[in-house]
């Protein structure tokens, strides 16, 4: 449970706030790393010292929830693109600093736009990963806030301690611009912190950690602190696969098509995996598929590499593509190609 004692009064003072968030440099370091670098876990911490808990990723598609996971987790383990609606599932990343156990969940994007089933899984999957956290980091894009932020905002629950992220601050020019908007953010929610950051800049990844700590409970952790994700291997094949898919086929493909992987087999330092990407429509196959097989073939390069990179082993990788008319549309195949 949170600690309702660490949530800041519903008035803090908001000029010593902004004074404080503005004044901050949040632009990466030369020759700066992407991440920190993930701790040494062999520093042993007595468990009544220990600090563990929940912290959920929440906003609308696109705003770079994936992107700080990744960053907070120090390796990547939720996949990222530059199309809205990547993120389809729940994805648990885990980072040990000093005696807090962070162990963060990422979400899909909230969906507004389409009631098909797909966006319905994908709705219900978000707000069944936020009732049980002890702190929501509630994502948008620094100054701004829609419509779809809004739906995002009013679905979350009343009790638990929102934080607002505001992401891509990189991409203000003018960061006096931004008190009057966290002025007017202020007013639409008792948000517990305002933190303006970078989820690309490591410094502001850092100042993170440290004003989440507070509201994580005493108490062992729940994962060896090596622990990446609790995801499986087989999960992140499909995932880096879906990845490349829509980082190579760009805005012409549309967000309905998955993968699904037929065979997993591990021998020994060695993953033998065959995958089937299903799209909507015969037209979309071409997309796939690419003049002469290229574009499925550099798909299935790149998703290999970086499987062999995460787990440090040999991977052979096998892609097919098919096409199921009206799948997202369906719940049933919905449901069968692994949506909750
Ligand atoms: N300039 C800038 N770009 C960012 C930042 N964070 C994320 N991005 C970019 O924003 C785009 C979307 O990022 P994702 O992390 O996939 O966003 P998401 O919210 O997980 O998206 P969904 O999966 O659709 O829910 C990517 O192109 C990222 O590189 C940031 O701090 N600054």
């Amino acid at each position: 449970m949170p600690d309702p004692s660490a949530q800041s009064p519903a008035n803090p003072d908001l000029d010593a706030m902004l004074a404080k968030v503005l004044g901050k440099d949040t632009a990466p370091a030369p020759g700066a790393p992407d991440a920190p670098a993930r701790p040494s876990a062999d520093i042993e911490v007595d468990p009544s010292a220990q600090r563990c808990g929940f912290v959920a990723i929440i906003g609308k598609p696109n705003v770079g929830k994936s992107t700080l996971l990744n960053a907070l987790v120090g390796q990547k383990v939720s996949i990222t693109s530059r199309k809205a609606q990547t993120t389809r599932h729940r994805i648990t990343g885990i980072r040990t600093v000093g005696p807090t156990q962070f162990v963060f969940v990422d979400t899909p994007g909230f969906q507004t736009r389409h009631g098909n089933a797909l966006n319905r899984a994908l709705n219900k999957t978000v707000l069944g990963a936020v009732n049980d956290v002890d702190l929501i980091l509630f994502v948008v894009e620094a100054g701004r806030f829609n419509l779809a932020d809004a739906k995002a905002l009013s679905a979350l629950p009343p009790k638990v301690p929102v934080m607002l992220v505001a992401n891509k601050f990189d991409l203000v020019h003018r960061r006096g611009d931004l008190a009057p908007w966290l002025r007017s953010m202020q007013e639409r929610h008792p948000f517990a912190e305002f933190v303006p950051m970078s989820a690309k800049a490591p410094r502001d990844i850092q100042r993170l950690f440290a004003i989440c700590e507070k509201y994580l409970p005493q108490q062992p952790w729940m994962h060896d602190p090596d622990d990446l994700t609790d995801r499986s291997e087989r999960f992140m094949a499909s995932e880096m696969v879906r990845e490349k898919l829509f980082r190579l086929t760009g805005d012409e493909l549309p967000y309905t098509s998955t993968v699904v992987i037929d065979k997993f087999e591990e021998e020994g330092a060695l993953r033998r995996i065959a995958a089937t990407i299903v799209v909507e429509r015969e037209g979309h196959k071409g997309m796939v598929i690419g003049e002469k097989g290229e574009k499925l073939k550099r798909i299935g390069t790149e998703a290999r590499q970086e499987l062999e990179k995460l787990w440090d082993c040999k991977v052979f990788l096998e892609l097919w593509v098919k096409v199921r008319s009206g799948w997202a549309d369906d719940d049933a195949r919905v449901r069968s190609f692994g949506y909750e």
